[in-house]
């Protein structure tokens, strides 16, 4: 079993604050954040902080706590208005990309809305074989059959990393000190 890697609320910030700032020297300018519950929610009320846009949100269902195991499909729990995503540039936010089928499986449902552009931010990218889409974070990202404009991670993860989101603890002050250990991150360049 691999040892779980506790995430401090405030590396969460400094990491969304960082990658808000590369975003906007890249000239991709979103009018909106669409963040993917539950994991997305916070990533996209700090990134609001520095891009001052409005967020909606969708909620996604891959892993089934009840089953102890992914759905065979990824499952709409709530979807966005084809109003709130036609003609606009769309950053999607969530927590980690592990197989990346829940973010493929949203990009793909949201271009049946024709937005203008699509990118993607996560706070966590596990650098692993993706199920899907797997050049959206290379050079390729273009040549893929999902079509995104950007994808951006904070910090990318050595693939097999337990991540612990401090959203998940129920005693928080425990899960703070076992935030000061942990296998090493490859910081994002
Ligand atoms: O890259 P993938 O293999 O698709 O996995 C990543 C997804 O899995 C988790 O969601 P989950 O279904 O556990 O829902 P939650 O966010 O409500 O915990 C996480 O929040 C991502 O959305």
């Amino acid at each position: 079993m691999n040892d779980k890697v506790y995430i401090d609320y405030n590396d969460i910030h400094r990491t969304c604050a960082d990658t808000a700032m590369r975003i906007k020297s890249s000239g991709f300018v979103p009018d909106l954040l669409l963040a993917i519950g539950g994991g997305g929610y916070i990533p996209a009320r700090i990134l609001r902080t520095f891009l001052k846009i409005p967020i909606k949100t969708v909620s996604l269902e891959l892993y089934n706590d009840k089953i102890n195991r992914p759905n065979d499909n990824v499952v709409i729990r709530q979807w966005v208005k084809e109003e709130d995503i036609k003609g606009k540039k769309i950053l999607v936010v969530d927590e980690v990309d592990d197989t990346r089928t829940t973010l493929h499986f949203c990009v793909e449902e949201l271009q049946k809305f024709q937005p203008a552009s699509v990118a993607v931010f996560v706070i966590h990218n596990k650098t692993k074989e993706k199920k899907r889409a797997q050049h959206w974070d290379n050079d390729e990202v273009k040549k893929d059959s999902v079509h995104i404009d950007h994808y951006w991670s904070g910090v990318n993860v050595v693939p097999d990393a337990w991540l612990v989101y401090p959203w998940d603890a129920v005693d928080i002050d425990q899960h703070c000190k076992n935030s000061s250990t942990g296998i090493q991150l490859m910081k994002c360049m």
